[in-house]
């Protein structure tokens, strides 16, 4: 079975970022998207409010256009036939008006004869027919009209006209105001739209009268067939079209119920979409920014991490082989705080092992540990054909001494015989509490012959009396000695063989040595 690799701490960092940083993008691109059709939204209703208000200047244009007419339709000059008084007050009527240049004022009766138009000199020759489309309107109805768009027959030029009814006392004339599209083009551009916004002008037909853009060319022209469509169904509509220049642009317009005429504001999709592009763009860069300093953060303190956990890993392996285990500062807090945790381990795991092998009352090397030096000792002894000595110390009637003089001063003497043997043999030899009052010593490369005499010195050693807090406490030892190879060649058969020998020393009268017999 395969285990699946754990991922790094780099990895999960890198998803920590990802998870953090692309919602939170995400997140703004939705509310950028929300924001941008709100705000898209709230521009098509202020360009509809725009509209409407731009084809009410058009409709209050018209209608003192109109009372203007009205006005003059009551001249005595049109009464009395003196058209040249007449003429001549039409014109004043122009100057007074600043409408000379886009506007001129003509008299006709019911077949299209004309007798004056302010836009010839009066008594030239005037046409003795009109195309004014309402004109028949007028006389049927008695009301004012407003025409269509209309190529004039004077001016030879795309037009509108205003048409009043002058009664004599029935309709007998008809007083036409013949208007240019350059009047509805001013109009149209004192709004001060934004740049590359299109507005145009509408007759009740669809008819382009006005136009900021290009007006010669387009005005009289019939609308783009979808602008006509909307204008037909609705009085007011927002829709998305094309324009005649290829624009794609977003429409509203807005129609008078007084003229029937509708005005129409086109914005560029391009200019209403560039925000929105422009917005996007630097969210993306940011976000793209942000990602690409969160992954270089994330990868260094991933690194960081990982480094100072791995500088646990040299110590935790010396844990396991029992060494000394020293921790430098990792300069990460739990790194360190687990360093810090392996050295106590490993203090607690070598406290262990010394309690295992060695004695707690004399700190000296308890049985096992001493069987497994001999025993080490043996294979060099073997190996080097050297000699090696085994003491067997057992104190002589320490009973008494612990009856007499309690427990804790046998403790005591315990400890300071210990210490007297220790101090009786060389650095390369080993003592040990075999248990009660036994010790056992290991010489290394020691005859018997050499044996004796230490152990001799060793019985005189301890058998010196010891002074507790004034209290003279005396003890004597008997020691066997066992030799490799005469006297056996593992741990235990030397050991045994120098336990009978010190027996025998005890047999002979305590407080001397005894060697074992060769095997
Ligand atoms: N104070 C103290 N006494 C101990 C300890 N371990 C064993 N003893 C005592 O040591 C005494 C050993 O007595 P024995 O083995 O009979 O030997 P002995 O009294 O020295 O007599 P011989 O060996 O025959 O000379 C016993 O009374 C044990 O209770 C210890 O750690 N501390």
């Amino acid at each position: 079975m395969t285990t699946k690799r754990a991922p790094t701490i780099r990895s999960k960092l890198v998803l920590l970022v990802m998870a953090c940083v692309v919602p939170a993008s995400l997140m703004a691109v939705l509310l950028i998207a929300y924001d941008y059709q709100r705000a898209r939204e709230q521009l098509l209703a202020n360009s509809l409010d725009t509209a409407r208000a731009m084809i009410s200047v058009v409709d209050r244009d018209l209608a003192s256009i109109e009372s203007s007419l009205v006005a003059l339709a009551t001249s005595p000059y049109i009464k009395s036939g003196n058209f040249r008084a007449f003429y001549q007050q039409s014109q004043t009527v122009l100057k007074n008006q600043g409408s000379q240049h886009d506007m001129n004022i003509a008299l006709l009766d019911i077949t299209g004869k004309q007798y004056i138009n302010t836009r010839r000199p009066f008594g030239s020759p005037l046409p003795t027919r009109n195309n004014f489309p309402g004109m028949r309107a007028i006389y049927e109805t008695g009301r004012p009209v407003i025409s269509d768009i209309f190529i004039g027959e004077v001016s030879k030029r795309p037009l509108l006209a205003v048409g009043v009814p002058v009664f004599d006392p029935g309709i007998r004339y008809n007083l036409n105001a013949g208007i240019f599209p350059e009047r509805f083009e001013r109009l149209l551009l004192q709004q001060k739209l934004p740049a590359g916004w299109i507005a145009a002008i509408f007759d009740g037909n669809g008819k382009i009268v006005a136009r900021t853009r290009d007006m010669e060319r387009y005005a009289g022209k019939m609308g783009t067939p979808e602008m006509v469509r909307h204008m037909k169904t609705a009085t007011e509509d927002t829709f998305e079209s094309v324009t005649y220049d290829g624009i794609s642009v977003q429409t509203v317009f807005s129609r008078s119920s007084v003229s029937n005429w509708s005005l129409a504001i086109g914005i560029p999709t391009q200019s209403l979409h560039q925000e929105l592009r422009e917005t996007l763009f630097w969210l993306v860069l940011a976000t793209v920014g942000l990602l690409i300093c969160s992954l270089a953060a994330a990868w260094a303190i991933g690194g960081r991490i990982a480094d100072s956990v791995n500088g646990l890993t040299g110590p935790a392996l010396a844990l396991g082989t029992g060494e000394k285990v020293d921790v430098p500062p990792l300069h990460l807090r739990e790194a360190d705080e687990v360093g810090a945790s392996l050295m106590q381990a490993s203090v607690m795991l070598q406290n262990a092992q010394h309690r295992a092998n060695h004695d707690g009352l004399t700190g000296l090397a308890n049985r096992t540990l001493f069987n497994e030096i001999v025993n080490q000792q043996l294979l060099l002894c073997e190996r080097n054909q050297s000699e090696l000595s085994i003491l067997y110390i057992d104190l002589d009637g320490f009973k008494i001494t612990n009856d007499k003089h309690g427990h804790e001063t046998g403790d005591r003497l315990l400890r300071n015989v210990a210490s007297r043997l220790k101090s009786g043999i060389r650095n390369s030899d080993v003592v040990a509490r075999l248990g009660g009052d036994e010790f056992a010593i290991v010489m290394v490369g020691t005859d018997m012959k050499n044996a004796k005499i230490t152990a001799e010195k060793l019985v005189q050693g301890v058998s010196e009396p010891y002074v507790f807090d004034g209290l003279s406490v005396s003890i004597s030892a008997s020691i066997g000695i066992a030799t490799y190879p005469d006297s056996g060649v593992t741990s235990q058969a030397l050991l045994h063989r120098a336990d009978r020998a010190m027996y025998k020393a005890k047999g002979l009268g305590r407080r001397r040595v005894e060697a074992a017999p060769s095997a």
